[in-house]
């Protein structure tokens, strides 16, 4: 019986979660949800349905599930359909203007500068960068699991700051995490949620929250200018140690001009607040449903203490643990960090049997579509089984974790060695148990998190 075929053979989980309401909410509630968890927004015809519309303060927004609506909005017809100015208003002033907000030439340029600093080649130089923060995280959650249950959220994320800031500033965080991380508490718990005002008013025009913002933008880039000429007053080597150094080196293809520093300052917020949330929830919820299915949990760390991790270059993807990739792949499906992709239309367009107006809005929810009934048999099951080798390909157009097209996820790479390692590293080491019975639901704010986070069992293995 090989890996797979025994899965398939184990019992199923079906973790906990929520049923959809029965229809679509009324306006105000559905706008609250979007604040408090987009997840009640979305009806269980939203997860039938290929495509659903609502009219929401004068404008159509469509929830759209169709494989072809979906390329065409992404990939085919991209160039109409761009960051809507709710989106853009709450993130510029932590994001700035860099990559992940940016549109047009000036999304181009960026795009084209930084792609140098995701390739295989590069994510190899930072692979060491990753090994150093997990297994000093390692020793950190040891010293934590003996003194008794541990707070596997909070350490998640002190991880993959760690893992960012080294990978971007080759320097411990142990300086500037604890800021780091209540510059981002404090930024996504109040004033980087969505206000029925960000979406009503247009860009230009003063939002309530604008001024918080603003504010808050104030005190965010001295602190990021602290950290980069800390760095920067280090000599300067003649290989790139990290990401900085790679952006740094970067020039305009055509001008060959480099980042100016506002540009620089912007990308290194964009990557250290898109890359660490993202992976640190991920790896939350990949570590819940091997606590909550042991069997599971035995045959993940049975892998990883049977591989070689000395190397962590290639480890998601050069077959020495296809399980846990699988597990990690599954997460990614069940519980996407980013759960929702949304646009708005420039031009008037037409996806299937619907016109399209400009300024209409239209989202696609890796969140629903991840779970929708047409696209995968038994959808609310955790099934690893569905990404091992040999499984059927999963339906083009139906998984995005990472986006497609374009625009699709630039530390894709980056994120599946990192998450792959981390949780080979810890399921090798400890036998992770629930002490909580309480489920642990999802809440879509920002990202994909948990509405409670206790404390687990953590037993060393032997
Ligand atoms: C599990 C972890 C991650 C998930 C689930 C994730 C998901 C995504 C998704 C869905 C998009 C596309 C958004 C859209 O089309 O509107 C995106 C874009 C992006 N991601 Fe990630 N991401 C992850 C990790 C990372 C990491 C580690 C980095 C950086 C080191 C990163 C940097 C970015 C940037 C800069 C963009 C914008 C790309 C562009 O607009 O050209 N992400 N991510």
């Amino acid at each position: 019986m090989n890996a797979r075929e025994a899965l398939l053979d184990a019992p199923r989980l079906v973790p906990p979660r929520r049923e959809p309401a029965a229809r679509q909410l009324p306006l105000i509630p559905y706008i609250q949800s979007l604040r408090a968890n987009a997840l009640l927004g979305w009806p269980s015809s939203a997860y039938e349905e290929p495509v659903t519309k609502r009219r929401v303060l004068g404008r159509s927004s469509f929830t759209v599930c169709d494989p072809d609506a979906i390329r065409h909005i992404l990939v085919d017809n991209q160039a109409n359909y761009l960051r809507t100015s709710g989106s853009v208003r709450i993130l510029r002033p932590i994001l700035g203007d860099g990559l992940l907000i940016s549109e047009g030439a000036a999304w181009r340029h960026q795009r084209r500068a930084l792609a140098p600093a995701f390739t295989p080649k590069a994510i190899e130089r930072l692979a060491p960068h990753i090994a150093s923060a997990i297994e000093d995280g390692m020793a950190e959650l040891t010293a934590e699991a003996a003194r008794g249950p541990v707070a596997l959220f909070g350490f998640l994320h002190r991880l993959a700051l760690e893992i960012a800031g080294r990978s971007m500033f080759s320097v411990a965080m142990e300086r500037h995490g604890p800021e780091l991380r209540r510059f981002i508490a404090e930024y996504s718990v109040r004033i980087g949620r969505p206000h029925l005002l960000d979406i009503l008013i247009p860009l230009g025009w003063p939002a309530p929250l604008d001024l918080p913002r603003a504010l808050f933008r104030r005190r965010w880039t001295p602190f990021l200018d602290t950290i980069i000429a800390a760095r920067a007053a280090e000599a300067a080597p003649r290989e790139a140690r990290d990401l900085l150094d790679i952006l740094i080196a970067v020039r305009n293809p055509e001008t060959g001009a480099a980042f100016s520093y506002g540009e620089l300052r912007d990308q290194v917020a964009t990557m250290i607040l898109a890359g660490h949330e993202t992976t640190a929830v991920a790896l939350f919820w990949a570590l819940y449903m091997l606590a909550l299915a042991p069997e599971l949990q035995e045959r993940v760390a049975a892998e990883a203490r049977g591989a070689d991790l000395a190397e962590a270059a290639g480890c998601a993807s050069d077959g020495r643990l296809p399980l846990t990739r699988a597990v990690v792949d599954e997460t990614l499906r069940l519980y996407p960090p980013a759960f929702l992709i949304v646009r708005r239309a420039v031009a008037a367009d037409r996806i299937g049997a619907h016109a399209i107006a400009p300024d209409d809005i239209v989202a696609i929810p890796p969140w629903v579509l991840h779970r929708h009934r047409r696209f995968w048999r038994d959808p609310d099951a955790f099934d690893p089984a569905r990404f091992l080798p040999g499984a059927p390909p999963v339906p083009r157009y139906a998984y995005l974790p990472f986006g497609v097209g374009p625009r699709v996820c630039i530390g894709a790479q980056f994120a599946l060695t990192e998450a792959v390692l981390a949780l080979a590293r810890i399921v090798g080491r400890f036998r992770i148990s629930p002490i909580d019975p309480r489920p642990i639901l999802p809440a879509a704010v920002v990202t994909t998190q948990p509405e409670h986070t206790p404390p687990f069992r953590l037993e060393a293995r032997r």
